[in-house]
């Protein structure tokens, strides 16, 4: 058994987390850049806790300029293994309406503008992404979800777009009809595979702001609904992060589904052709195996 350490990634509306012990906003340094801000850290029933505002306070950086590496990277400093991620999104789905909650188990990455590992040439990694969230979290944020009173489903593929503009609706209805994605948002990748790297369990809540533009009856997004909507989803995040640490506790064992080991057989450049300044950076996130 291990030191359970939770890392939250707030989105789009969730700046801070209420009710943490001793809590204090550390800086924290990392081979691939600054994250995208300061970590608020504290207690929260006897289990450390570790926030990040993904946009930044303020909201400053969008969804292309989120230093998705160094947050993650960061994270492993911090002793973080388990990271939930909670994300505005649009909705593909009539049933899954603005206010609900999905618990995402699967992705579709359309994303190309940003950086999407630590490897590279001199140190070559090939981790499965093919169960990209653990289980394990996905039971304990639904758990949390129910007990909250919140309208919670759970499975969906959310469909990780470039942004920052919405989609188009021939766009908006491909993703729906063709690809079968249930919701849409612009952050989770490459989150969820830099996690996946870094061998940490990650779960992703989609908070859903709205229908995106498909659906007949509610028209193209807008931001301003989507604000009003946001607001009253923070709340519910906030209630959900609170039954966190009771519901994984304090000691962790080794992940069942594997997530802690992802890099156990992943990295395919011999030790001796390995370039030495990249093996460097990457101690963090890949040293239990370099
Ligand atoms: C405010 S709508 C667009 C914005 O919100 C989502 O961010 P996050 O996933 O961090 O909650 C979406 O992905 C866009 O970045
Ligand atoms: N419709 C949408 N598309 C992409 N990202 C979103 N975040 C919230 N709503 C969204």
């Amino acid at each position: 058994m291990t030191q359970a350490v939770i890392g939250i990634i707030g989105g789009s509306g969730l700046y801070e987390i209420a009710g943490l012990q001793d809590a204090t906003w550390v800086s924290v340094e990392t081979p691939w850049g600054a994250p995208s801000d300061q970590f608020f850290t504290g207690m929260l029933n006897g289990v450390k806790m570790v926030f990040l505002p993904r946009h930044g306070r303020g909201h400053v950086h969008t969804p292309s300029s989120v230093p998705y590496r160094a947050n993650i990277d960061a994270m492993k400093q911090l002793g973080v293994t388990d990271v939930f991620s909670l994300s505005a999104t649009g909705s593909f789905r009539d049933e899954m309406a603005p206010g609900d909650f999905v618990i995402v188990d699967q992705f579709i990455d359309r994303t190309f503008a940003r950086e999407k590992s630590f490897f590279g040439p001199g140190c070559v990694a090939h981790v499965s992404v093919a169960h990209p969230t653990c289980p394990r979290l996905s039971d304990a944020a639904e758990a949390a979800a129910r007990a909250e009173g919140i309208n919670v489903h759970r499975g969906g593929t959310y469909l990780a777009m470039e942004g920052p503009q919405f989609s188009t609706l021939a766009e908006s209805r491909m993703y729906r009809e063709a690809w079968g994605a249930d919701v849409i948002g612009m952050t989770n990748m490459p989150e969820a595979k830099l996690a996946r790297e870094a061998e940490l369990c990650y779960a992703s809540v989609a908070m859903v702001t709205d229908y995106d533009s498909w659906h007949p009856d509610h028209g193209e997004v807008d931001v301003t609904k989507i604000i009003a909507t946001l607001m009253g989803n923070a709340d519910k995040a906030r209630g959900l992060v609170a039954r966190l640490p009771e519901l994984l506790g304090a000691q962790r064992a080794d992940c069942p589904h594997g997530c802690d080991k992802a890099l156990e057989f992943a990295v395919l450049t011999g030790p001796e052709h390995r370039d030495a300044a990249l093996v460097a950076k990457l101690g963090a996130v890949a040293g239990r195996v370099l």
